[in-house]
């Protein structure tokens, strides 16, 4: 049987970096489809901030040091990663491959990198269980149905999952002009097949906002402080972006923060993630550890980002634009791209491993105060 790996040769040549695998695949998916997946909210700055901001940041190279056993190994939650790049959650997978998480998890499972599988994925947590050999995380919508939210953490819980990513960002969903404009709507066969036997919201009984059952229905604190009490998982909360909301999560019990801005895909004119790391970093200071997303394409965003603070990130679109262009062949590459990166600019700014990635590895000049 051909691995994942041996089918590596069959790439183009011409892909050397992940931004080869955004234009191929644009080319593979349907307009809408491609709105959908790589979009943003509103006029998108947000989702171009979080690229430019890391472009801002130079590093510092540190020369003739002792390189030898090397490793990018590190340790989250008791598990030992290969790497800290984890797949982030991503929605409906079928929309860019038809094999959609399945075939994600068996790219992550070649590199051994470990995945974050969505409340919204399109295909089930358990069927998606059954395939990996890396480490999976869930994340979890809190949903409006708190016994079915439970429901689904005992799912998570019985599937061998490793650790519980409380998205918090998004009560609502962002106002995605481009969705709107191209008149995107999901196709038959994509439907989030872990929410089967959710009963629907119940009607809102005004026009505003504010009336509706989404914001009435809304998680809070509370919830995050029964969900600490009711699962011995670790519990990551997802979508944090200042250092106040930073202090109530350790409060809540949180054991674990990431600081993202969903992509710039729920509310345009958040700042970029790497620019607030810092912040949010002194203010947790080492308590729980801080894992960042948003932008990351380069192995040299990988480095920034650890060198501000974060024990990990989390990549989005990078793995989509594998994934749609490629499969699980596409998303190893990826991955196995990013991995050779984030080496390659260990060893060139003198850092012999993660622990050795530190603030003075950034030209502190480069950020924006
Ligand atoms: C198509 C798509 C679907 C997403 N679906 C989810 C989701 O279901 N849950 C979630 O917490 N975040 C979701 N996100 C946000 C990602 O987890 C992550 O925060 C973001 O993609 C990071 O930015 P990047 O794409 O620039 O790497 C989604 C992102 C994309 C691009
Ligand atoms: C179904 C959506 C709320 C999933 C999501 O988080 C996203 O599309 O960014």
């Amino acid at each position: 049987m051909t691995t994942p790996l041996a089918k590596l040769t069959q790439i183009p040549p011409t892909v050397a970096a992940v931004a080869d695998y955004e234009v191929l695949a644009r080319e593979r998916v349907s307009p809408g489809a491609w709105a959908y997946l790589d979009g943003g909210a509103a006029d998108e700055l947000t989702a171009r901030e979080n690229r430019a901001a890391f472009a801002r940041l130079h590093l510092r190279t540190r020369v003739l040091r002792d390189l030898t056993n090397g490793n990018t190994t590190c340790e989250l939650f008791g598990t030992r990663l290969r790497a800290p790049i984890l797949l982030a959650p991503v929605a409906y997978q079928k929309l860019a491959y038809p094999d959609g998480e399945l075939a994600t998890v068996l790219g992550a499972s070649a590199m051994r990198m470990a995945m974050v599988v969505s409340t919204q994925a399109s295909v089930a947590l358990e069927d998606i269980a059954q395939e990996a050999q890396t480490p999976l995380w869930f994340q979890l919508y809190i949903q409006h149905d708190r016994d079915f939210t439970l429901r689904l953490v005992r799912r998570a819980e019985a599937a061998g999952i490793r650790a519980l990513v409380v998205s918090v960002d998004a009560p609502i969903s962002g106002l995605r002009n481009r969705e709107q404009r191209m008149g995107f709507a999901f196709p038959g066969g994509v439907e989030p097949v872990n929410l089967r036997g959710l009963m629907p919201l119940p009607r809102a009984t005004g026009e505003a906002l504010f009336d509706s059952p989404l914001i009435t229905r809304a998680a809070t604190w509370r919830d995050i402080e029964n969900l600490r009490e009711a699962t011995k998982l670790p519990l990551v909360l997802k979508g944090i972006m200042t250092a106040e909301d930073a202090e109530r999560a350790l409060v809540a019990g949180a054991d674990g923060l990431i600081v993202s801005n969903h992509g710039g895909r729920v509310l345009d004119g958040q700042p970029a993630t790497i620019e607030v790391l810092s912040e949010i970093a002194g203010a947790v200071s080492g308590r729980v550890p801080i894992l960042l997303d948003g932008g990351i394409r380069r192995g040299s965003d990988v480095f920034k980002a650890l060198a501000l603070g974060a024990s990990a990130v989390l990549i989005g679109r990078a793995f989509v634009h594998g994934l749609a262009a490629a499969g699980a062949v596409g998303v190893a590459h990826v991955l196995r791209i990013l991995h050779a990166e984030l080496e390659a600019t260990m060893v060139l700014t003198g850092c012999r491993d993660i622990s050795a990635i530190s603030p003075a590895s950034i030209r502190q000049a480069g950020l924006r105060t």
